[in-house]
Formats: structure tokens, sequence, C-alpha cells
């Protein structure tokens, strides 16, 4: 081993005692039980549902209080301590107006810090004092600490918590420290946080969602479609510009664009007020429908004004890259202007609520003078975003393609394949790539892009097109995406996605096996888990498949698809005795939880459970540990034992 690289590590480590002190630490952490995982996706903006997933652990918090507290607690007292444990902020301010006098209350500050302290005790069991210090309150360690550890020291345990308790009161610190110890029990149940894929899109706030990934202790990110349209907007892709624009006009969300991310949209109105009318497919999909008429009309004219420019500036890409084998997407090429009408497949519809006055029929590619300078001014605003740029930044930071992770595959959408499951090809510049090092090129253009965001027609921005929409994205997986149909075309055989084989095959073990065996991973012991489909509970269907090995997480966050999924989402969890599937029902509100105490009730499914315990040691985690122990040991052989 290099010697300067022990020297450097000497510097940290410069006696014998701190070596084996740091060796003796890590060997012990790796015996530890393995930290709990915990997997969602397609939150599609849906903050305040995400936000009550995250702060009761899908479940842990109340199940950390059932299991110590089960002799002594009536169920009320159980979800009274989960709701404060979950929001203590609000829960506190309804606590205090309950009661009558100051002793009332501070009798109950007492028990409850109490019983606060009993529950992170509890819920610490596994990990080591440093790591519990760092997810306590930085201004109260010193006090947790003394209740947590050195309360034994005494005979009179009572008299000596009580002190304290009577202090903290005294000197009116009770709430920040109940606030505190709750925050801290909701980063104790869960280790670490998997977002399989799209925060973005839909719902009304994705970038509370990016601000609370910022915030949480540990995080990985594997990118959904709806992920990667808003990066290429970033890089410099104005046809994903264009869709995250229509997007939000579709679900009434023009307020992230321009009040959250700072985006004038003033450009793009005058245009939509010059060249289009009210038109009934346009209209915004509002799930209060509390819009008066004329903003409706107003989002409804964007709406087509931005629509009309995403379906010019693909054209030129589709005829620049050949190999994305899109040409039957050139719509607007193959329209009858005259008939109103189109052929698409061999199949020829008619046309309604078109919106085609800015179209040239003899160029029908070329966007208007005015359309140029509209998704200019545009993606100058998006690129100078602050607040965008710091998301962007986060998602590409944190997030990839897919993740290999203690063994598992996490992948938002699929892996291209044939109907013999074998792995589908592509080729990119004269290579001819298939399974993971097809994905991990699409990752390697992705960075390319959003590393050089000048360039707006290169291959790399236009990649990442690709990926939102192309047959053999990973994240889309569909032949193509029909946008265009679903908005003028009635027949709803023309909206029809097919999907890739790979969502029918992944029933069964078999493909499993071969995907895993493809990202070396092993077959006995690993699962896909997957999001992006929505999986229909109301119809029947399961969401763990092919005997275990697969997992599809994507329950619907999203309103829009709660009546077809007949839940508000699924997550998993995965501790040292196994995995769990969490279903849950239906999020009303933060308010119901609070007034009414109760949770949103969530159904558990053991999905795997392991035969014996599973150690950090078998961890991703503990494979760095073991390679720091090494290192240590290599330091001791250098430097101190003669
Ligand atoms: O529900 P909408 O807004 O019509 O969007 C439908 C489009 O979204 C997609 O389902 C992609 O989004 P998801 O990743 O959430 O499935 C496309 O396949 C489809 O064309
Ligand atoms: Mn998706």
């Amino acid at each position: 081993m290099d010697t300067k690289l022990l020297d450097l590590l000497a510097e940290k480590y410069d006696s014998e005692e701190k070596v084996v002190t740091e060796i003796i630490k890590l060997e012990a952490i790796l015996n530890l039980p393995k930290g709990t995982e915990h997997f969602v996706s397609d939150l599609h903006g849906e903050y305040q549902a995400f936000q009550h997933v995250l702060r009761n652990g899908s479940g842990n918090v109340k199940e950390k209080i059932k299991d110590l507290f089960k002799d002594e607690f009536s169920e009320k007292e159980i979800d009274e301590l989960a709701t404060l444990v979950y929001y203590p902020e609000e829960k506190l301010q309804l606590v205090k107006d309950h009661f009558n006098n100051d002793q009332e209350l501070n009798e109950w500050y007492g028990e409850t810090i109490e019983h606060m302290i009993k529950l992170i005790s509890f819920a610490s069991f596994k990990y080591t004092r440093s790591k519990l210090r760092k997810a306590l309150p930085k201004q109260f360690v010193y006090i947790i600490e003394e209740l947590l550890y050195k309360t034994e020291e005494f005979t009179n345990k009572k008299k000596y918590y009580s002190k304290i308790y009577q202090q903290i009161i005294s000197l009116g610190q009770a709430d920040k420290l109940i606030i505190g110890l709750a925050y801290t029990t909701q980063r104790l149940v869960v280790d670490h946080l998997h977002v399989v894929g799209d925060i973005y899109d839909r719902g009304p706030e994705p970038d509370k969602i990016m601000d609370a990934l910022i915030n949480y202790h540990s995080v990985d990110i594997q990118w959904g479609n709806h992920d990667v349209l808003w990066i290429g907007a970033f890089a410099g892709s104005k046809v994903c510009l264009a869709n995250i624009i229509r997007i939000c006009a579709r679900y009434d969300n023009l307020d992230i664009i321009e009040d959250v991310y700072g985006i004038n949209l003033r450009p793009l109105l005058n245009l939509a007020e010059k060249y289009y009318d009210s038109n009934p497919v346009f209209m915004p999909k509002s799930s209060t429908n509390a819009l008066p008429e004329n903003e409706k009309i107003q989002i409804s004219k964007i709406h087509q004004a931005i629509a009309m420019i995403q379906f010019k500036l693909e054209m030129p890409i589709i005829k620049r890259r050949p190999n994305f084998n899109m040409s039957e997407r050139l719509l607007l090429e193959k329209l009858d202007y005259d008939k109103k009408q189109i052929t698409i497949h061999g199949k020829t519809y008619p046309l309604e609520n078109t919106c085609f006055a800015t179209v040239n029929q003899e160029q029908p590619d070329q966007l208007l003078e005015e359309e140029r300078e509209v998704i200019d001014k545009l993606l100058f605003s998006v690129q100078h975003s602050e607040k965008l740029a710091r998301h962007m930044k986060f998602l590409m930071k944190k997030g990839s393609l897919y993740l290999k992770y203690n063994g598992n595959l996490l992948i938002h959408g699929c892996i291209p394949i044939d109907e013999h499951g074998k792995m589908e090809k592509m080729t990119i510049e004269n290579k001819t790539l298939a399974g993971r090092d097809l994905l991990d090129v699409f990752e390697q253009y992705l960075r390319e892009a959003f590393a050089h965001p000048e360039k707006t027609d290169d291959l790399a921005t236009d990649m990442v097109w690709y990926l939102w929409t192309g047959e053999y994205s990973s994240l889309f997986g569909k032949r193509e995406m029909t946008t265009f149909e679903r908005y003028f075309i009635k027949d709803k055989e023309a909206h029809v996605e097919k999907k890739n084989p790979y969502y029918y095959l992944r029933e069964k073990e078999e493909t499993c096996r071969q995907i895993l065996k493809e990202f070396d991973l092993n077959p006995d012991q690993g699962h896909i888990i997957n999001g992006h489909t929505p999986v229909k509970e109301i119809s029947g269907e399961n969401p763990v498949k092919a005997n275990g090995k697969m997992i599809v997480i994507d329950g619907s966050f999203s309103k829009a698809y709660q009546s077809a999924t007949g839940i508000a989402g699924y997550t998993l969890l995965y501790n040292s005795y196994g995995m769990q599937l969490v279903a849950h029902k239906l999020f009303h509100s933060k308010e119901d939880v609070l007034q009414n105490g109760t949770d949103v009730l969530s159904v558990k499914r053991l999905v795997d459970k392991e035969l014996v315990r599973k150690k950090i040691l078998e961890t991703n985690v503990g494979e760095s540990l073991l390679q720091e122990v090494s290192m240590l040991k290599k330091l001791m052989e250098y430097r101190y034992i003669k």
C-alpha cells in the first residue's frame, strides 16, 4: 500500500491508542444490527402526504411506541404520543389549549419528557452513542445524555429525574426540548431513505419535497422520468422545458414555475393570448375546481401555446437522431390540415379541439420568431433560478439512474427487454449497448448534459429527452408517449401507450433473477425495487411479484391516480429482521391527524424475513467500514508495531 497514504492517515491517528480505539469502535459497529432502510417512490409533488409518511416512518414510530408502552398505555394514549412525535409544534399547541392551569400542564410536561426519553432510548438501542449524539437536538445534548445514561449512578432515580424536569420547565425550555426529542425520534426510526423516482410533476409542492430531502439525514434518489425532465430543462433542453411547463399548466401548477422558481411567464402569456382561444381539452385539471372561469381559460391558452412549442421542438431532434427510432412521432408533418385528420400506425383518425394557428404547414417543425423568443427567454430564466439550481444540483448529487444497495437493485422504471426476456439493444455513437451498459451510458450523457447547460442541441442534451420518452429508456419503458393523441384524437385506442415486455415478464422469477445477475447481484438474496407504474390494488394487483423478487412500490401518492389504485401509496421498510411492505390508506390532511388523533392506518405485509438478524457487517456501509479497518490495521503495522 502507498506509504504516503499511510503517512496522511497517521496525521489523524497520531498514536497507537487512537488507532486501536478506532479499530475496536469500527469492529463493534460492524456487529450491530443493520439500520432501517425506508423506500418511497412517485411522490409527484404531494408534500403533505410525503411529510406524513416521513414523520411516522411508515408506521415505525407507532410500532416502537406500542412495543414499549403497550402494557401501560391505552390505545388513545398511544395515538396521542405518536401524534406528538409526528407534529410536535402543532400538537403542543393543542395540548396547551386543553389544560386549565400551569400545574396540570407542568405535570404533563414532566411525564411526556420522561416517556419521550424512554422512547429514544428504545429506538436507539441498535446505534452507537456517537451516532445517537448526532441525532440529538444540539442545544440539549448534555441534558438528554444525562437523562439517558447517567441516571443509574443515582440511587434515587426518580428524585434526580424530577429535579432535571423541574429545571427544564421552570426555565421555559420544555416545548423546545419536546420538539427536539420528537425530531430525534423521527430520525432514529429510519436510518436511510431511498426515493425511487418521480418527485416532480402533477402535485403542487415538489419544491418543498426537495427542501425536505436536502435537510434529511441520509438519502439517495433514483431518478424518475419526471425528475430527468426537470434536470433536462435546467441542462438546456428546450423540449424538456416545454414539457415541464405544459404539465404544470395541465395540473394547474403554474405557480411552481412562476412563484416558487421565479420564472417569468409573461412572454408566454402574451403569445398565448395572441394565438389561442379557450379550448376544452386544455383546461387545467384542478383538484378543487375552484378556479374562476377566466383564469381557467387563460391557463388553457398557455397550455396550448406551450404544447405546440413542444410538438415543434420534438421534430428536429427526431430528425437528427435516427437511432432514437421515433420518426412515427413526426406528427405535425403527417397531418392533413385541410381534412383535419391524421394517420398513425396505418389508422386514420379525425382531429378535434385543434389549435394549429402557429403551424407553418410547409415547415411544421419551424417555430415562429415569437415562439423562439419565448422559449429562449424561458430557458434563460430557468437556468438563472437560484432555487431551481439548488434543487437540481441536489438531484444530481444524490441521484443516479439505478442503485445497487445492500444486494438489491433500485430502479424507477424498467430494464428494457424483448418478449423473450433478452436485453434490448440500442446503438449510440456506433456502440451497441444493452442492459446495465446501456443504463451506464444513459447516465453518462445525462451528467454531461448537466455539466454543459450552454449546449442545447448536442447528443447529451437530446438524450435527456430520450430518457423521458424514448422506447428503450429505463425510466419510461413504453413504445411511445401519446400526448398529442390524448389532446386531439377522441378514439381511446390511439391513446394506448404500449408497455415494454418487462412489465409482464417481471411477474416471472426467472426474469428478475436474470436482471439481478446482469447487475452482478446475488439472485438468491436480491430484490428489484421499482416505482413508476401505479399498482392497482383495487383490481387485485399484487405489488410483490415473481415469488418476492420484485417489489413495485408505486401505489400513488399522486391524488390524480388514487381512484385507480385505491390506496395512497406503498412504502417499503427493510430492517435487520427483513422487508415489510406498507400500504397507506388515503391521507386527508395533517389537521385531520392532529384533531382526531388517528393515524393514516397502514397495513403491513411481510415480503421477506431474515432467518438470522442482519448485521451492519453484511451491508454496503459494512463493506466500507471493513475497508477502513483494514487500512487502520496496515497503519498499525507500518507505524506502531515494531
Ligand atoms: O396523466 P397525464 O398527465 O395525462 O400524463 C400521462 C403521461 O404520463 C406518463 O404516464 C408518464 O408519467 P408517469 O411516470 O407518472 O407514469 C406517460 O406515460 C403518459 O403519457
Ligand atoms: Mn414515472
